[in-house]
């Protein structure tokens, strides 16, 4: 990572009480912390309801950091240089009185530093309560120095276009665009920015990155937990809105993206607009063709017995909201045309896997005997998302012998093994790049909106058609039989994400 922006900088998290606050933002500012990225003057405000102390809230967080930093558990004297930063604030941001006294708290910490502090401000909150949130900050000044101030706001961006349509005007008519970091937590991901580097920064790959040497694409982002606590927002995202509109459709655009001029945000983030925007749009009556969903029924995931969605907390005993969903995209492009882009992702899947898969075409011609090719595998570059993060790259060798017995082997890098210590954590990146006011790695409003584009006539057909076949795969699997043939019509098949195990 790079240096940090050494500008005094205050970063208040609404919703401090939270989930995420606690497994994700606090360990990831430990670890700058640690890592020494953080501005010397960094002050974390932590906004939430509940009555406590400045003691007792820094316990709990020391608690998660604990559990969940990547360094493991936290070493005693940085934990305390950390700890003296954080400051709980009690109160209810949706009320004015609270926003008054945030005011005075942030003016004093100024006053102590001599200066103007940029301020950043988390919506680490339920996205109903996003509307309350920035008008209060909109009201009260606290956020309006386009050159000091940024808010950052989580996902979901919006339940579907119109909606997000909505929040984009509320936002960019109180705030600068330039002002709006729109988190997807994926972009944060080494792995998800080395496909960056992979196609951009070496010339092997470039002239065979198109419609004449690539068959097609698979993305596959399996998860082998199931909703965990979260069921309450999840009965009414499902895994098209939670995944597919944010992290997989990223995915597929920086694999997709023509070179950018510049690594400067817009730059980036027009080159990845533009896909979105080619993407063939679905009608109605063909979203059977191009989508499908599915919801996990009781099964095993890693040895170990686990109930249906139906019956996790927080769901409806008949939900009909899905668990997986996979998609045939097309994009009508010059580089694209005619290659297909298949998506999948589900809770309860078998194996926890993020993977890329670019399936080139077959060799114009075999010069080899029939019994030679017997074996034969077309050319398969993998880019490990996660876990066991690298570049898998397939290809055909002699098999040792007295005869001519073509087979695949695999070319693997694993970063792992080519890079000592461990990689940061997204929400590392992110947060250090909102801090030094970077926000290439953010998604702009007219990013989201074009998303969501792709997304919503899918969203709109299921939302009409109801599932009567749901639970339709075990949890543990690959997912559900409508999956397979989705791929299969056009005579191909999901992939065996590298080093996972046959499907049961
Ligand atoms: N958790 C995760 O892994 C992920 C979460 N997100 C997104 O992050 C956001 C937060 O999620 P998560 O942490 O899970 O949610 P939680 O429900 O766990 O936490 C929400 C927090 O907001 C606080 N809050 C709500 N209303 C108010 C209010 N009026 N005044 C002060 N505090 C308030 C709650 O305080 P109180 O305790 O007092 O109710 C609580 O601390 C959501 O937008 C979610 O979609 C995105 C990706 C992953
Ligand atoms: O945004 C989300 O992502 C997580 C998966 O993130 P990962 O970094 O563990 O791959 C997913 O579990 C969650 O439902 C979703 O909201």
């Amino acid at each position: 990572m790079n240096a940090t922006s050494k500008e005094p900088t205050i970063l208040v998290i609404f919703g401090a009480g939270g989930d995420l606050t606690w497994r994700k933002l606090i360990p990831a500012l430990y670890n700058l912390h640690h890592d020494r990225y953080l501005p010397d003057r960094f002050v974390i405000i932590g906004v939430a309801r509940q009555e406590t102390d400045n003691d007792s809230f820094r316990l709990r967080l020391r608690e998660g950091v604990d559990r969940f930093s990547r360094r493991g558990a936290t070493d005693p004297e940085t934990w305390q240089g950390f700890a003296d930063r954080i400051f709980y604030f009690r109160g209810d941001f949706t009320a004015a009185q609270t926003g008054e006294r945030l005011k005075v708290r942030l003016e004093e910490i100024e006053r102590g530093w001599g200066e103007r502090a940029n301020r950043i401000f988390y919506l680490a909150i339920p996205p109903t309560s996003f509307e309350a949130a920035t008008r209060q900050l909109e009201q009260l000044g606290l956020c309006k120095d386009c050159g000091h101030d940024r808010l950052v706001v989580e996902k979901p961006f919006g339940r579907d276009l119109d909606s997000a349509r909505a929040l984009n005007r509320l936002l960019t008519g109180m705030f600068d665009e330039s002002q709006i970091y729109r988190i997807d937590h994926y972009l944060g991901k080494e792995t998800v920015q080395n496909i960056l580097a992979l196609r951009f920064a070496n010339s092997l790959f470039e002239p065979v990155w198109n419609r004449r040497y690539i068959d097609h694409v698979q993305i596959t982002v399996a998860e082998t937990v199931g909703v965990e606590s979260r069921g309450g927002y999840y009965e009414d995202a499902g895994a098209l809105r939670d995944m597919v509109q944010n992290h997989l459709l990223q995915i597929l655009c920086l694999i997709a993206m023509e070179p950018p001029v510049s690594f400067a945000a817009d730059e980036v983030r027009n080159k990845k607009v533009d896909v979105l925007r080619a993407i063939r749009p679905i009608p109605a009556e063909e979203v059977h063709h191009f989508a499908v969903r599915g919801q996990y029924g009781p099964g095993a995931v890693e040895g170990k017995a686990v109930p249906a969605y139906r019956e996790e907390p927080g769901v409806a005993p008949s939900s009909t909201t899905e668990t997986y969903a996979a998609l045939k995209l097309l994009i009508d492009n010059w580089r694209w045309q005619g290659v297909p882009f298949y998506l999948r992702t589900g809770k309860r899947m078998h194996t926890k896997v993020s993977e890329v898969s670019i399936v080139f075409r077959p060799a114009p011609h075999h010069p080899f005997p029939a019994a030679a090719v017997e074996s034969w595998q077309p050319n398969r570059l993998v880019l490990r998302i996660q876990p066991e993060e690298g570049i898998i790259s397939r290809i055909q060798v002699k098999q040792p012998g007295t005869r001519m017995l073509l087979g695949p082997v695999d070319m693997a890098f694993h970063y792992r093994e080519a890079f000592r210590g461990s990689s940061p954590e997204a929400y590392e990146t992110l947060l250090l790049d909102v801090i030094r006011g970077d926000a290439t790695l953010f998604m702009r409003a007219d990013q989201v909106e074009s998303a969501w584009g792709v997304i919503s006539p899918i969203l709109d057909v299921w939302e009409t058609v109801p599932t009567a076949t749901f639970p339709d795969y075990p949890a543990g699997t690959w997912g559900p039989e409508t999956a397979d043939l989705l791929i299969a019509r056009d005579r191909h098949n999901w992939l065996q994400p590298a080093g996972a195990e046959e499907s049961p």
